[in-house]
């Protein structure tokens, strides 16, 4: 589904990724991980567009999207969220699916629906409430309900990028948002990729695994053979994950 050819992104002479070849196929569940400024955000940049790369190439399903700008990928069926939340305070939870869902061509919006979006998050007990009082973990949820939303105006997108999904949630909140991601892949049969550092999130929902390093790939396999490779070991010996 999403194929990246020795995909780079320089900025003069510093390479931020560098020749990243990685093919993702419908389905997969895939977690970026790597020390801090390896490259894995300025990685999804690249692939929804926020970045255009200074060389390679992206393909999704096949076609060269390399010199799209993001609101065209997001049509191809990319979507992506951001390392921080992105709700509004002074908006209700169903407003922002409403909104969501308007702005993805949606023309008919019932409260049935927005319910549905949202129960799909398992947010709908907070229809209701301000974006402002929700805890990180149901901020997040809205997010992802947010992401979703273009589903009540057609497909929907078919590849997701969490960029930490995790960040900011009290831990007692991770399992329930680690359930809900699982849905949406296992359930939904949405391809995922996401940035994490948590490492047993990781291991409890990625088919597999690549590890970035100073820009590059340093290995991608499945969650076992990533953890068991050598030359992850030593690029992690002194960094945290
Ligand atoms: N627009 C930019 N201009 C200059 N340097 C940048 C820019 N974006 C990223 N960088 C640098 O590129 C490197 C990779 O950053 P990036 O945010 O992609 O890493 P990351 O792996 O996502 O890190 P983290 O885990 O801390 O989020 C860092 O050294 C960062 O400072």
């Amino acid at each position: 589904m999403l194929e990246l050819a020795g995909l780079s992104w320089r900025i003069g002479a510093v390479r931020i990724v560098d020749d990243v070849h990685l093919a993702v196929p419908e389905g997969e569940f895939l977690a970026v991980i790597g020390p801090n400024g390896a490259g894995k955000t300025s990685l999804f940049n690249l692939v929804s567009g926020v970045h255009r790369a200074t060389s390679g190439a992206v393909l999704l399903d096949g076609r060269d999207v390399t010199r799209q700008p993001p609101h065209r990928r997001a049509r191809g069926g990319i979507a992506r969220t951001f390392q921080s939340s992105s709700v509004f305070a002074t908006m209700t939870v169903a407003e922002h699916a409403e909104l969501a869902a308007r702005a993805a061509g949606a023309r008919r919006v019932t409260a049935a629906a927005v319910t549905r979006l949202l129960a799909r998050v398992r947010l709908e007990h907070r229809a209701g409430d301000l974006a402002a009082g929700l805890s990180h973990g149901d901020k997040r949820k809205l997010e992802l309900a947010m992401l979703l939303a273009p589903t009540l105006a057609g497909d929907g997108p078919r590849l997701l990028l969490l960029d930490e999904p995790m960040a900011g949630v009290a831990a007692e909140e991770t399992s329930e948002l680690s359930s809900v991601l699982r849905e949406l892949h296992q359930g939904e049969g949405r391809t995922v990729l996401m940035v994490e550092h948590h490492m047993d999130i990781v291991l409890g929902l990625a088919d597999r695994v690549a590890v970035m390093h100073h820009g590059r790939l340093l290995a991608a396999g499945t969650p076992a053979a990533v953890m068991a490779d050598a030359t992850v070991q030593d690029a992690y010996v002194g960094e945290a994950l």
